[in-house]
Order: structure tokens, then C-alpha cells, then sequence
């Protein structure tokens, strides 16, 4: 059933504890009819690599489990810290409907793409990946906070959006070339993913896609969205540009450049894997419409502009996205 509503309750917190309009909101967006019309574009001519890639999962984003899930996750205002609004899929894990809808939702997706190894981030990716892990046949690695794991590890440090961390992984869990599924419950800044996709890189992994439940907005990473953003600012980042114009005739460029997809359920854009860097387009139905594309020549300002980059250096992706680094 097509979902209309624009905001939908949210349950277990007081009015005056609800967040201010604006604030993150994955319920909020998942809930918009708009927003899911954007989503079943943007997947309905694209996929990613292959024919065996394509998204079957996609089709569930009108389903009304997504309202189901995202009714049944929480909002706390200033926890851990005073302005942060934390996403708390507690809640959703003591309903066993949405807890399942949220795991299937996934299964759906991921069953028939191939993937062995199903990488779960500590805490909450070990939450969700395991099951997901199971149901589709896939081993499941756990991504760890520091001296957790007794074996001879690799690590990764990374910043979150309310301090620091390390991530750890087993080295000889992942083997060089396996296709491998990122799992985690939130993606904020995407800070986590990418120690997360760097680590696995480091051993060889083949990253098909990450994925989470939720994703936060007005953070890191939003502005980097915004900066992308070309379907309504027009203002764009060269990188992209280049990417989208191998990406334009199809999903049968892809593979010519080494990103891989990052899909949060509410996401009407994908965040792209570029060399253990993340980087995101939004709305990515635009993409496909050349029309409304800003013209190359008319990319005003970025880190590395499209003239510098040469066709070879855009089919090798040889490039970084300024959004990425140190613009947002
Ligand atoms: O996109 P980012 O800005 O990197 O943030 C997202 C990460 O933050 C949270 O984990 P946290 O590090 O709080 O650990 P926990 O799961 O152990 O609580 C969340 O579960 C993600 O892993
Ligand atoms: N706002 C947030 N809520 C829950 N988990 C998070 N991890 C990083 N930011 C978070």
C-alpha cells in the first residue's frame, strides 16, 4: 500500500522530548509518499553491476512494513550527549513484527546477490547482520571495537559524530574477492562504514553494498548531500559529474568505476564507496535524467574540477570527492 502520510507518530517519548522539526527523522521521510516515489524511480531503471545485482528488494519500499519499522524506532533527545538525537532501535527489537519486517526487508534484498560474507559493525550491526547473515547463506564477520577480538587483527581508527573509535576485524576472516554485504543499524556521519569498507578493502573483500536501517540527516554527510545535491541547488561536485557520465547510459557502466552502493531504507539517494572514502548522491532518480544535469563547463567550484580530470582518470576513478575530505 502507497504510503502518503508526511510524519507519523513517534512512540515512547513525551511531546515535549520529541525532536524539533528539522531533526532527524528516518520515520519521517520513509513515511512521505514523495519520498517513496523517489525511491521506486530511482531504483526502477537502476541497479547496480550486473543483472544479478538488480534490487528485488527495492519493491518493498512501498510496502507497509516500512512504516511498521520506522513507527516502532524511538527518539531521545540529548542522549549521550546534549544535542544529540539518538535513533533507538531498542524499541524495535521488543516488536517482534517490526524487528522481522526490518530483517526480511533486507533478506529480500541481499538472497540472491551472491554474497558470502555479511560484515556486522559493533554494537547494533550485530544485531541485524547475523540474521540476515543466516537466511541468505553468508558467513558473518563481526567488526569490533578495539582488543575484543583474541586473533591477529587489522584496524581502523574513525570519528563518529559524538567522538571517536577503533574498529578491528580478524584478519583471515574475509578472504581476497568475497562478495561482502556492510551491516549496520544507523549511518550518521558514515564515519563507521567507512573504517568499516577500508578495513574490509585492506583484505581484498569485494564491497557489494552497505547497508543500514537508518539514516540521520543535518549531519556530516547531509551537508555533503547537499553539496551534491544538483537536483535542486545545482551545485555539484565534478567527481559525481564524472561518475554519472558513465553511469548515464546505464547500469552496464558501473563496474568502470570502483564505487559500490550504500543504501539506508530511507534513503532517496545512495552513498557511494570511493576508495574507502564515502560519498553520497542524492535523489538518484536525477541522475538518470541528463537533462536536468548542469552541464559540466558549468560546475563553478570544486576540490578537483571535471577539466582537470582527464577520461582516463574518471574510468579509473582516479580522483577524490572534495565533499568527502575536507569540506564537510
Ligand atoms: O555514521 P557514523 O557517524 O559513523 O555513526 C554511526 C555509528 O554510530 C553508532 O554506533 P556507536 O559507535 O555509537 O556504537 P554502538 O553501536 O556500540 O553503540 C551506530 O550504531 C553506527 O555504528
Ligand atoms: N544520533 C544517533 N542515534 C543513534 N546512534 C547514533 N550513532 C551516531 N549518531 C547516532
Amino acid at each position: 500500500m502507497r504510503r502518503t502520510i508526511t510524519c507519523i507518530k513517534q512512540p515512547s517519548i513525551s511531546p515535549s522530548a520529541r525532536p524539533e522539526t528539522g531533526a532527524v527523522c528516518f520515520y519521517r521521510s520513509l513515511a512521505s509518499g514523495v519520498r517513496t516515489d523517489f525511491r521506486k524511480k530511482q531504483f526502477s531503471n537502476t541497479a547496480v553491476s550486473n543483472s544479478s545485482d538488480r534490487n528485488q528488494g527495492d519493491v518493498t519500499v512501498e510496502d507497509d512494513r516500512i512504516s511498521r519499522i520506522s513507527s516502532s524506532i524511538r527518539v531521545i533527545p540529548d542522549f549521550p550527549k546534549p544535542g544529540i538525537m539518538f535513533h533507538d532501535i531498542t524499541t524495535m527489537l521488543l516488536n517482534p513484527v517490526a524487528f522481522k519486517d526490518t530483517i526480511d526487508l533486507f533478506i529480500e534484498r541481499y538472497k540472491d546477490k551472491n554474497i558470502s560474507v555479511v560484515a556486522g559493525v559493533e554494537a547494533r550491526g550485530f544485531i541485524f547482520g547475523p540474521p540476515i547473515a543466516l537466511a541468505i547463506g553468508a558467513k558473518f564477520v563481526p567488526m569490533r571495537k578495539p582488543s575484543k577480538l583474541p586473533g591477529a587483527v587489522i584496524s581502523e581508527e574513525y570519528s563518529l559524530e559524538y567522538g571517536s573509535d577503533i574498529m578491528e576485524m580478524h584478519v583471515g576472516a574475509v578472504e581476497a574477492g568475497e562478495r561482502t554485504l556492510v551491516i549496520d543499524d544507523l549511518i550518521a556521519t558514515g564515519g563507521t562504514l567507512e573504517a568499516a569498507i577500508k578495513l574490509l578493502e585492506r583484505v581484498g573483500a569485494n564491497i557489494v553494498e552497505c547497508a543500514c536501517v537508518i539514516e540521520l540527516r543535518n549531519l556530516k554527510l547531509r551537508k555533503c548531500y547537499k553539496e551534491l545535491d544538483y537536483g535542486h541547488k545545482r551545485k555539484v561536485n565534478a567527481s559525481i559529474m564524472g561518475d554519472m557520465r558513465y553511469w548515464k547510459g546505464g547500469v552496464n557502466n558501473f563496474p568502470r568505476v570502483p564505487e559500490r552502493m550504500l543504501l539506508s531504507w530511507d534513503a532517496a539517494q545512495l552513498v557511494l564507496v570511493h576508495h574507502g572514502k564515502l560519498t553520497t548522491l542524492r535523489e538518484r532518480h536525477d541522475m538518470h535524467d541528463a537533462d536536468e544535469m548542469e552541464h559540466p563547463s558549468k560546475v563553478q567550484k570544486s576540490a578537483l574540477s571535471l577539466k582537470e580530470m582527464t577520461n582516463k582518470q574518471l574510468l579509473q576513478g582516479n580522483y577524490q570527492c572534495s565533499s568527502t575530505t575536507n569540506n564537510c
